[in-house]
């Protein structure tokens, strides 16, 4: 599904965030990406969807390589690729319908078609029946779920999170996780990069570890 060969990034300034870092994640496969603070992992999942460019190496999405994608194909990349953030990213003065709507009213899709597919997603987050609610007025968990069903809305086939649960306490940060894990049962290929070690070890996926820019460990799973 995504492959990393020898992947190397230097930002301006001469600093190297990744050194030849190596990995293929396979289609349907959930792993975690860890490391300290500055390790790198931000800088990976931006060049997995093609918002920064590799300095050396090469990335392959789907068969294809898009280390050199050009700028009017990035659209067709992102479409496939649901991205939640930790600060969840809500526009604070629409509804969650309109939040969720998002990726549907950029890829055109007509209004009729769109309620039925939020309320769809919504449903699979748990959070149908505040369809109509302003962000304000849901907790951090169900704003991250908000976010998550505007990930997913438009059915990507790999979903990236950069720290989901980092504004989350434990207990919904694990319920946050467990919906991560119910969109892998369903097909979908999962990364998501967390500092949270006691999640990582409650929840059996395979761990990537970066350290300083490098790729040390790729745990697999136990199972
Ligand atoms: N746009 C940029 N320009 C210059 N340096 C950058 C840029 N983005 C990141 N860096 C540097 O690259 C290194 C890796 O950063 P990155 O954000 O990928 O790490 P991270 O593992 O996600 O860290 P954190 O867990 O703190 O978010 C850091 O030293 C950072 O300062």
């Amino acid at each position: 599904m995504i492959r990393f060969s020898q992947v190397s990034k230097v930002y301006p300034g001469r600093h190297q965030a990744l050194q030849k870092v190596d990995f293929e994640l396979k289609q349907g496969e959930m792993a975690f990406l860890t490391g300290h603070s500055g390790a790198g992992k931000s800088t990976l999942l931006r060049l997995a969807m093609a918002m920064e460019r590799v300095s050396a190496g090469q990335i392959e999405f789907a068969g294809k390589d898009i280390t050199r994608l050009a700028a009017h194909r990035i659209p067709f990349l992102r479409r496939q690729i649901g991205i939640v953030f930790q600060d969840y990213k809500l526009l604070n003065d629409r509804s969650v319908l309109d939040n969720v709507a998002l990726p549907l009213v950029i890829e055109g899709y007509a209004f009729r078609d769109i309620k039925p597919r939020v309320l769809a997603a919504l449903d699979k987050v748990g959070l149908r029946d505040k369809y109509q609610c302003l962000p304000a007025m849901l907790s951090g968990g169900e704003q991250q779920r908000v976010g998550i069903a505007r990930a997913v809305v438009n059915k990507p086939t790999l979903l990236i999170a950069d720290e989901p649960t980092g504004n989350l306490d434990p207990q919904l940060s694990e319920e946050i996780l467990k919906i991560f894990s119910e969109f892998n049962h369903n097909g979908v290929t999962v990364l998501v990069a967390t500092h949270d070690l006691g999640l990582i070890s409650r929840m059996n996926y395979r761990t990537l570890t970066l350290h300083e820019g490098r790729l040390v460990d790729s745990q697999e799973q136990t199972l």
